[in-house]
């Protein structure tokens, strides 16, 4: 094996390429020589980027050109009831954020939870979608193959299944614009968040099509998927989990821990987050539930990205008999706890402390669970944030914690 020096040295000799080196050493070593190529070339520091508390080996499949990890400070919220499908319980909310404050917010949503007895969430609809778009002859074509396509289902799904032994394909969907066909597939991926399950299988399916019909392939993602970019569709359809939490808090527990009144809640609630929202043609009718996706999926090893998604979320809030009842509805919560960056040390120890890594027992249970207890901590965060408004505690708390 190399060093790293010589493997720097043969870099600069032009003998090999900087994503070559995981091939001449060990992916330590090969970090390491790329750390002082870098460093060299920017003059840069790389010491904090390269005292990482891992072996380089266990993020192969999470990165390339690997010089080192970033690390972001984690905290908990809670721990907090949660009454849900496929969890139950008192948990603690891993949260990994730069952002001052935001745990002290989500901490006092989850002890308001608890003092009313805890939240109740449920996944009302699961599927990971993927959408081929096809090349067509004219509008006559287009329709053959959406009709192709109801009448072939079985074929489709015996295509796409023979790729996995765990994802089910759930339907297709046919869109038609002039002469593209989009076929929107989607499957249950059990406990994987499952693009790449469902990229593969997908593939496999658009075999079928090519060899049975006159359509052609332009490219296996047509965007009405829609995966990393604000879209409509999800809002509307649901990608990944939709999930759903709920609470209702006694008048005196708001009065005498959020600083305010349920009324004022819901006042606010209406003019910020539906009126304002809708004002902004904004996918997001809530305050701040990225903010809690965001941190909940770093902890996790989710894909990041895929926080565009998860913030297509409403948040109600209204006045019952005097007491405040909240809800935050999440349509499009791409989650997993299997594959992808779950494996990472760090983050499979963020969904141990949920109690909820690796495989569930049913399958997609464990994946389930983890969108319960976002979507809880979310509720937890608009509680507290809502309230911060309309009690007028925003700034005075960031500029006490967070600078
Ligand atoms: C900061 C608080 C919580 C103070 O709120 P408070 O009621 O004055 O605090 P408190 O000292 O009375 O403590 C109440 C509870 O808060 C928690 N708490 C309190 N301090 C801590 C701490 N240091 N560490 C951990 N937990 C803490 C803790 O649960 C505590 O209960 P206890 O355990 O003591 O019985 C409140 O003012 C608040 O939540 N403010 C809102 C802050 C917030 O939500 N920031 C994040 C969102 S801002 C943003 O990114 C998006 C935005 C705003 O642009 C979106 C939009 O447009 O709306
Ligand atoms: N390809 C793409 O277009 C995109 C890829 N990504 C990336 O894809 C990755 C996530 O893809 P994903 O498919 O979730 O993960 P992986 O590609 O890591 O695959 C996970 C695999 O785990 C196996 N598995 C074992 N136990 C279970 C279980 N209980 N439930 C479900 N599957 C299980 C499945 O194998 P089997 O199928 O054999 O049953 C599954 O395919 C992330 O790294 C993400 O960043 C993100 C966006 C787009």
């Amino acid at each position: 094996m190399t060093d790293a020096a010589s493997l720097a040295d043969r870099v600069r000799e032009g003998e090999l390429r900087l994503h070559e080196l995981e091939a001449h050493a060990d992916a330590d070593t090969a970090a390491e020589a790329r750390r002082s190529l870098v460093e060299e070339q920017s003059g840069a520091s790389l010491d904090a980027v390269g005292n990482y508390g891992f072996p380089a080996e266990a993020a192969e499949s999470a990165i390339e050109n690997m010089v080192g990890a970033i690390q972001v400070p984690m905290g908990v919220a809670g721990p907090v009831s949660v009454d849900g499908g496929s969890v139950s319980g008192e948990k603690y909310l891993p949260l990994a954020t730069t952002e001052g404050a935001l745990l002290a917010s989500v901490n006092r949503g989850c002890s308001v939870i608890n003092s009313a007895g805890g939240a109740t969430a449920r996944v009302l609809k699961s599927g990971m979608t993927r959408a081929p778009v096809f090349r067509v002859a004219d509008v006559a074509e287009a329709e053959a193959l959406v009709s192709w396509t109801r009448d072939n289902f079985a074929a489709l799904k015996e295509a796409a299944e023979e790729t996995t032994n765990h994802g089910e394909l759930l339907d297709v969907t046919p869109y038609v614009v002039g002469n593209s066909v989009y076929l929107r597939f989607r499957y249950d991926t059990k406990d994987a968040m499952g693009m790449n399950m469902a990229t593969i299988a997908t593939e496999a399916a658009c075999g079928v099509v090519e060899e049975e019909t006159t359509a052609s392939l332009v490219a296996l993602s047509g965007n009405l998927c829609s995966d990393k970019k604000p879209a409509a569709i999800n809002a509307v359809e649901g990608r990944g989990r939709s999930v759903t939490a709920d609470v209702r808090i006694p008048r005196e527990v708001v009065e005498e821990r959020l600083h305010t009144t349920p009324e004022a809640v819901a006042e606010l609630n209406t003019r910020k987050n539906l009126v304002g929202s809708a004002k902004a043609a904004s996918l997001g009718f809530n305050a701040h539930v990225a903010n809690v996706v965001a941190a909940m999926f770093l902890a996790t090893g989710q894909d990041e990205a895929q926080v565009v998604e998860g913030s297509n979320a409403i948040t109600t809030a209204e006045v019952q008999d005097g007491d405040l009842y909240v809800s935050v509805s999440i349509a499009s919560l791409e989650v997993g706890t299997v594959g992808g960056g779950t494996k990472l040390p760090t983050q499979s120890e963020g969904l141990d402390v949920l109690g909820v890594s690796g495989g569930g027992d049913p399958a997609g249970s464990n994946a389930d669970a983890l969108a319960e207890c976002i979507a809880v901590g979310s509720l937890a965060g608009e509680l507290s944030l809502l309230s911060a408004l309309a009690s007028r505690h925003l700034s005075s708390a960031h500029a006490e914690l967070g600078r």
